[in-house]
């Protein structure tokens, strides 16, 4: 499975991961929804270097250009609701493509745990169609897995990229380890040593969807 970690590379991008990740910054939302935004418009650019390409006729007012466009369909598909931002940047670059959302959240219980409730998914048919597949938070991973498992209900896909903001370890592991290597490439910004005993990523950034659309009873 290829693994791409754009924070490794000296560029802007940083400057996003960093704010988005600065507690001092965190406080102003419309911000930190941004930033997932312009990362997702990056690596919108980025993943679009991977697509099967075809020239196309082009006319211009003066004459024929040609141009060598993406030939993949592409499905973006987000994890409610810390994904809707990473998705919105995405879809500004992909704009002709098709949509999918996946409900998947931690559902805690009295003893301090929680498991992964999955209650919704809207997708088209992902047959032979690229998917991007986005949550900014990579933790455990099981919230990907079941996304990924639910888009798999939806057809077979050409190929399946995940992409998360700020990723831990054993998130990064436990996809690479549970998801077939020969079809999916994960993108991360950052990937962090560490969980905490609530498994949340340390030093992460806190709770994306809490910071993006505010704190939710449950
Ligand atoms: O890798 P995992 O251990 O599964 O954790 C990551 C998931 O947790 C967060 O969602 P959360 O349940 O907080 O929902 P929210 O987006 O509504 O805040 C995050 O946005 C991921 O979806
Ligand atoms: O660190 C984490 C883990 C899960 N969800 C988040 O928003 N942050
Ligand atoms: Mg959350």
């Amino acid at each position: 499975m290829v693994i791409h970690t754009l924070g490794e590379n000296n560029s802007l991008f940083n400057r996003f991961i960093a704010e988005i990740r600065d507690v001092n910054v965190q406080n102003d939302p419309l911000r930190f929804r941004r930033n997932l935004e312009r990362v997702g418009e990056i690596y919108a650019y980025e993943i679009s270097k991977t697509l099967d390409f075809a020239d196309q006729s082009v006319e211009t007012p003066l004459g024929t250009a040609i141009a060598s466009l993406p030939k993949d369909e592409v499905v973006v598909a987000s994890i409610l609701r810390a994904g809707l931002p990473l998705h919105n940047g995405l879809l500004n670059y992909f704009d002709r493509s098709e949509n999918a959302f996946i409900s998947a959240y931690r559902k805690h219980t009295e003893d301090g745990k929680f498991k992964i409730n999955f209650e919704y998914i809207s997708s088209p048919s992902i047959d032979g169609k690229v998917v991007i597949l986005a949550d900014p938070m990579l933790a455990t991973g099981s919230s990907m897995e079941l996304a990924y498992k639910a888009m798999l209900t939806k057809g077979t896909p050409k190929h399946v990229h995940i992409v998360s903001v700020i990723a831990s370890q054993e998130g990064v592991d436990f996809i690479k380890n549970n998801l077939p290597a020969e079809n999916t490439t994960i993108w991360n910004g950052v990937v962090d040593a560490e969980l905490n005993t609530k498994s949340y990523i340390v030093p992460g950034c806190g709770d994306a969807g809490d910071l993006a659309f505010g704190a939710k009873l449950g």
